[in-house]
């Protein structure tokens, strides 16, 4: 079976292609790239002229809520928002119920996944049991069960000795820990940025240092044990800094930046607007600028979306009592082009290689993913960068409407996905 995705605009950051020509793909494999018309013998002619063609996306920081909430999303329509997004590979979080703390909910996550087909589903699992902060979990099965990654997300480890052993362990197991940075001492009772905003809403703040400080100590404890640290959605603009330390020094940390935390600040939670509600919160300007810098220097690796969907009659309550958390994986390639690459911040070859290589390098992710070369699964994403849309909750592919981005105008459109070769079409937004 042959294909060809004739005509497009090829950007792959792995090789420093940037070309206009056609993508050759044979049994699900990239074959290579021929000038615009060269080869004629196919099965199937897809063409893209004048649209961009990229390696896959790959988002490592996802909520699926499968198994346990799949009033929120379940492994389908989360993969099929994926799709929507440009993504053919995402990194599913362990705040499941039961969570992903065992080897049998790393299979069946995987099972669902596959026969789903519409997105690779690499597993994140708990490091410690229930994410309850106590006894470690057994990452030496979970790993063997094919778990990408440990973290216990949404339920940072505040105890300083429990987080060595279990970064002794991810160092012995080669597995990349991934940590939710808070001192939970700093923001209990807190649902927003500690500031102006959250004094005029009258809402217990969440101060930036409560992440600083537990940047810093991740960062400590990954020097001590040498254990490989990528840190998640990062916020403030002191964390910036302390991880460009860091790099300096050579420790093994990355850090991603989530698409929300550089297009909006806390403002947007004026109202009580509850679908402005995350954790961390939105910040400043400052710490948005801070975000865009890392980003382009390369301080920050990748950029994750954090999709964390809830329900309509969850987000509908006063502030404090809505869960934290937006969807994110159908507006963050827009949001990518038009904050960053319009505005100058980034090259296109920058963005796309935050979104597929350099993920797929921090999470080692196998398959030869995140690149278009020769042998590659032919995982590929097309975009028309020229489309201007208006996000509209109501078109969103996840089963949950909590984006923030209601109404609001990008461009630059995901139009769809090939998945080893297959093509995988979703509705479009419009
Ligand atoms: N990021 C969020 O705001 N929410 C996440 C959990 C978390 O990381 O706190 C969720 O699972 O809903
Ligand atoms: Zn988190």
């Amino acid at each position: 079976m042959r294909t060809i995705l004739a005509g497009g605009r090829i950007l792959d950051p792995s090789q420093n292609l940037d070309r206009v020509g056609d993508l050759l793909i044979e049994d699900g494999r990239i074959v290579g790239i021929t000038p615009p018309g060269e080869t004629r013998q196919a099965d199937e002619v897809i063409p893209v002229d004048g649209l961009l063609v990229t390696p896959g996306l790959i988002d490592i920081h996802v909520h699926l809520r499968e198994p346990g909430f799949e009033y929120k999303e379940d492994i389908e329509s989360g993969t099929r928002a994926a799709a929507a997004g440009g993504f053919t590979s995402v990194c599913c979080m362990p705040n499941t119920n039961p969570a992903i703390d065992s080897a049998p909910v790393v299979h069946y996550i995987r099972e669902r996944a596959e026969r789903c087909g519409l997105a690779r589903v690499f597993p994140i699992a708990a490091a410690t049991k229930g994410m309850e902060g106590g006894q470690l979990t057994e990452m030496a099965d979970l790993k063997a069960a094919g778990a990408i990654a440990i973290s216990d997300d949404a339920f940072p480890i505040q105890s300083a000795e429990t987080m060595r052993r279990v970064m002794e362990y991810c160092a012995m197991l080669d597995l990349p820990l991934l940590t939710h940075n808070e001192d939970k001492s700093l923001t209990a009772h807190g649902a927003m940025n500690e500031g102006y905003i959250s004094t005029v809403l009258g809402i217990a703040g969440m101060p930036r240092v409560a992440e600083d400080i537990a940047v810093a100590r991740n960062i400590l404890l990954c020097e001590y044990t040498g254990c490989r640290l990528h840190l998640l959605h990062i916020s403030s603009a002191r964390t910036v800094q302390i991880l460009r330390q860091a790099k300096a020094k050579g420790l093994p940390v990355t850090g991603e930046a989530c698409p929300h935390h550089w297009a909006l600040t806390e403002e947007a939670c004026l109202g009580y607007n509850t679908d402005a509600k995350m954790n961390p919160p939105l910040r400043t300007a400052q710490d948005c600028e801070a975000i865009k810098e890392a980003l382009a220097d390369g301080t920050i690796d990748c950029i994750a979306t954090d999709h964390a969907p809830h329900a309509a009659h969850e987000k509908e309550t006063e502030f404090e009592a809505a869960p934290f958390g937006i969807v994110g994986l159908e507006t963050a390639f827009a949001l990518g082009y038009t904050h960053l690459v319009l505005s100058g911040k980034l090259t296109l070859n920058d963005l796309i290689a935050r979104l597929t290589y350099n993920p797929a390098r921090i999470l080692s992710i196998p398959h030869k993913l995140g690149t278009l070369q020769p042998n590659a699964p032919a995982d590929v994403a097309v975009f028309d960068l020229d489309c201007e849309w208006t996000v509209d909750r109501t078109k969103l592919h996840s089963k949950s409407k909590n984006t923030p981005f209601h109404g609001a105008t990008v461009k630059g459109k995901p139009l769809f996905t090939l998945l080893n070769g297959r093509k995988i079409e979703v509705d479009s937004h419009d």
